[in-house]
């Protein structure tokens, strides 16, 4: 099942530098590794702010549910999710 999530991410300037770097480090080794494995399908910076809009092909809710929430930016991120499902007019095929 294919899913747009936005993720605004919302560090507190009073978390240490040290900490949010190595959180953010963690956040991208995960990203990528989701993205190998064809979960974490697109990847979007949302231009002017901390934000990303994202789609992910996952099994169904609890699979996106479970992903969602071992992010480690998790605590600092509000998120938005949107199920898709194929455009009639589409010509591309949902794989
Ligand atoms: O920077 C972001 O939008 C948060 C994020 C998601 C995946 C990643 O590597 O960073």
């Amino acid at each position: 099942m294919l899913f747009m999530v936005q993720m605004q991410v919302n560090i507190p300037a009073s978390l240490d530098k040290n900490i949010a770097d190595a959180l953010k480090k963690e956040e991208k080794e995960m990203s990528q590794k989701l993205q190998r494995e064809g979960k974490w399908r697109d990847l979007w910076r949302v231009v002017g702010q901390y934000a990303n809009v994202s789609i992910f092909n996952v099994s169904g809710n609890e699979e996106l549910h479970q992903l969602l929430i071992s992010l480690p930016l998790y605590p600092y991120m509000t998120v938005s999710v949107t199920p898709l499902t194929q455009h009639p007019s589409a010509i591309a095929q949902v794989e």
